[in-house]
């Protein structure tokens, strides 16, 4: 393989020109202000190579990319028994549909589409007051990344509190089912906090390393989970990441990923690297458009793929 730095700057200026392209979230007032020609990547290997090109030290909303460390904080607390509460199915809907919730009885398909994260933040909310549960995420992320000056942007978590109609309407739809055991308002101030983490594609793609290098940060040296949990969660990424775009995301790019409407996204090559990218437009599914290309080129250019070489 030529230079990491060399691919990524090829990425960077070949995309150059696309800048833009995609519909940013809008939904989210706070995030309808961003500007859409922001384009940032960072690869952190886990042999200690790094490559980085754009805006990649710049703080962005990671939106749903954090419902993988809630996950993995949740299944660190509570094991398997977090799959009583959430299945490991793609949804095939919509990351904030409702659909399914009737026929599932409230147990939502995965913990990466909104009802399941919801469900999520509700098992990391066990023996926690709401703002214990947040500190409690915003360490972990820091403990990952190995930066404490990581933290969530207020605006963007009032923000989305003022206008989650539906976030609101599936935990109500949840808890009708008995399937929350905390009170809605509680369960969401978790959820929309730390959807409203801020973090820049440096630091997402150092607080991924440790599920690109079987459970173990080797930056830091920390064992975060076991090498079987980082490899579990790497197959939900892979199946259940992008919602219903999850089966093109792993057809174009063949990697372990997850989204976030912020237009983020943290691409796991399991042994090989940990990738963020970041693009605010968005394509139909509601993942990054021109970040999904970066990382389509960045795996054809590199060869990773979970699939074969
Ligand atoms: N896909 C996403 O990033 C969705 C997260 C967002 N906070 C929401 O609940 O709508």
């Amino acid at each position: 393989m030529e230079n990491l730095q060399a691919i990524v700057d090829e990425i960077h200026h070949t995309l150059m020109p696309r800048l833009g392209e995609g519909k940013v979230a809008d939904y989210i007032p706070q995030l309808a202000h961003i500007d859409p020609r922001k384009f940032g990547i960072a690869v952190m290997g886990t042999d200690g190579v790094t490559a980085s090109a754009g805006d990649c030290d710049e703080p962005f909303s990671i939106q749903s990319v954090s419902k993988v460390f809630t996950l993995t904080l949740a299944l660190g607390k509570h094991g398997e028994n977090v799959w009583k509460r959430v299945g490991r199915e793609p949804s095939g809907s919509a990351f904030n549909s409702i659909v399914q919730l009737e026929h599932e009885e409230g147990k939502p398909r995965n913990p990466f589409i909104n009802a399941g994260a919801i469900a999520v933040s509700d098992l990391v909310l066990a023996g926690h007051t709401p703002r214990e549960a947040i500190g409690e995420i915003v360490r972990f992320v820091q403990y990952l990344a190995d930066d404490d000056t990581i933290a969530i942007d207020p605006a963007v978590a009032r923000s989305e509190a003022a206008t989650g109609y539906r976030n609101i309407a599936l935990a109500n739809f949840m808890r009708g089912f008995g399937k929350l055991d905390h009170p809605v308002d509680h369960v969401l101030g978790v959820y929309f906090h730390h959807c409203a983490l801020a973090m820049t594609c440096t630091q997402l793609a150092r607080s991924g390393l440790f599920l690109a290098a079987a459970g173990r940060n080797p930056l830091t040296g920390h064992t975060v989970v076991s090498r079987q949990r980082a490899r579990r969660i790497n197959a939900l990424m892979l199946t259940c990441g992008h919602y219903d775009g999850s089966g093109d995301f792993a057809y174009r790019v063949g990697l372990p990923g997850k989204s976030g409407v912020g237009g983020g996204i943290l691409a796991v090559a399991p042994g090989k690297a940990s990738i963020a990218v970041w693009s605010p437009g968005l394509n139909h599914s509601g993942n990054s458009l021109l970040g999904s290309l970066a990382l389509e080129m960045l795996a054809h250019r590199t060869g990773w793929s979970v699939f074969g070489p």
